[in-house]
């Protein structure tokens, strides 16, 4: 793969098209990005107390540069932050700063931060413009790019929220620096997620350069800018969800129960976990179900262990799941239809497909064994 920075993905959207910038240091000239685009914006800058304390300073003092006015409006972190609660209080502090339509929210953070203001911007004053500066690598592959908004409920994941695209991405690979091992590898799922969808020398060529991806330099933005490309096929052709997009749900309907199922306890199972567990169970399901070779399988599960990561429910700390509670969760998935599963299955690495054939009782009686196994 060539190495040229920054790169410049674009997702072309009709009037709700944009761009993700893509490379090393991008959030010292943030501020002009945002103003070229947003001439006379106001801001607030969305954030949680850890990111505030490591890059805030550096995104106020571009945008200060800019000329852009900003308020910075700080949240506590974690996954029980895509909560009710947050929201009606980002809400209300959005309108107390009597921002207007025309003004922009901007997202400095993960995927928590991402998808609850990018849901605040897209209710407030009926859609306020949005700018996401993701600073996990989770956010820097996916949660940035397509425009899903929300926040989670004691029921289910996201199953509150809406559909609000940005106006702009701005992915400075460089603050992935500061980021926690357990939170990189967790981002590190969602990429190797692209890969076992429907891009098998993208997952071969992540099976080399999985060591270099961790260290840092090149190999990362380009990793990066190759996941936003594969996103933006996908979201381009299927902005909602009626079809092929449900693709990117790959070891979501497991992962999602699994994490509801902690109660979004962070200590126990992030987002990207949650999905490398379900990455697993859905290849090891469907090799169960005869469509995908067990050897294809075993190689998903290697690759992501190699990365540090769980494949298996009994590696989630303090375990105690019950096949109830998590088919109960499975029902509540958004890609149910007329009281149907869907399920993301495989015949083999990079060969995803969506069924809504998926026998309960299978999943259940696997579910168990699972659950089970050690
Ligand atoms: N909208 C979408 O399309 C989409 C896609 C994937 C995931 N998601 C959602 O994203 C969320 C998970 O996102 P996440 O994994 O980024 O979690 P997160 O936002 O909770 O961030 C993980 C942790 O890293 C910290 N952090 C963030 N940036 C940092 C940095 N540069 N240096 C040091 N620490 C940093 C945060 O404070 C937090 O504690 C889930 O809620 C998931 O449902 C949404
Ligand atoms: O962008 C999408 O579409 C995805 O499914 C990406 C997922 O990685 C992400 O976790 C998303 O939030 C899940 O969507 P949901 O509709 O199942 O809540
Ligand atoms: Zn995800």
């Amino acid at each position: 793969m060539e190495h040229e920075s920054p790169r410049t993905v674009r997702i072309a959207l009709g009037s709700r098209s944009y761009d993700i910038l893509v490379g090393p240091g991008l959030i010292a000239g943030a501020g002009r990005e945002i103003a070229r685009r947003l001439p006379g914006a106001r801001a607030a800058i969305v954030t949680d107390e850890t990111v505030a304390g490591l890059h805030l300073p550096a995104l106020l003092a571009s945008l200060g540069a800019a000329g852009l006015e900003a308020t910075p409006i700080v949240l506590p972190a974690g996954e029980r932050t895509k909560s009710f609660e947050q929201l009606v209080a980002l809400v209300d502090r959005l309108l107390e700063l009597r921002l207007e339509r025309g003004d922009a929210v901007i997202a400095l953070g993960g995927g928590v931060i991402g998808d609850l203001a990018g849901f605040a911007a897209g209710i407030v004053k009926r859609g306020m413009r949005f700018v996401q500066v993701p600073t996990t690598l989770l956010a820097q592959v996916d949660s940035s790019v397509g425009g899903k908004t929300g926040i989670n409920s004691p029921r289910g994941k996201n199953l509150v929220g809406v559909f609000h695209q940005p106006d702009l991405v701005i992915a400075d690979t460089s603050v992935l620096d500061t980021l926690a091992p357990r939170e990189f590898a967790a981002g590190y799922a969602e990429m190797v997620k692209y890969g076992l969808i429907d891009r098998p020398d993208f997952f071969a060529w992540l099976e080399e350069n999985r060591p270099a991806i961790f260290a840092g330099g090149a190999q990362r933005a380009e990793a990066v800018a190759q996941c936003c490309r594969a996103k933006a096929v996908v979201v381009e052709e299927d902005e909602r969800e009626d079809g092929r997009r449900a693709l990117l749900n790959l070891g979501h309907t497991f992962g999602h129960a699994l994490e509801a199922g902690v109660a979004y306890d962070p200590a126990r199972l992030v987002h990207g976990e949650g999905v490398a567990i379900g990455m697993a169970l859905a290849h090891r399901f469907s090799a169960r179900l005869g469509l995908c070779p067990p050897e294809d399988a075993a190689r998903a599960a290697a690759h992501l262990e190699a990365a540090g990561l769980p494949t298996r429910i009994g590696q989630i700390p303090g375990a105690g799941f019950t096949c109830e509670a998590l088919m109960g969760k499975i029902a509540q998935d958004k890609k149910v239809k007329r009281g149907r599963l869907t399920f993301i299955l495989t015949r083999g690495i990079g060969q995803s497909f969506v069924s809504d054939d998926v026998d309960p009782a299978k999943v259940e009686a696997f579910l168990k064994d699972e659950i089970d196994a050690r």
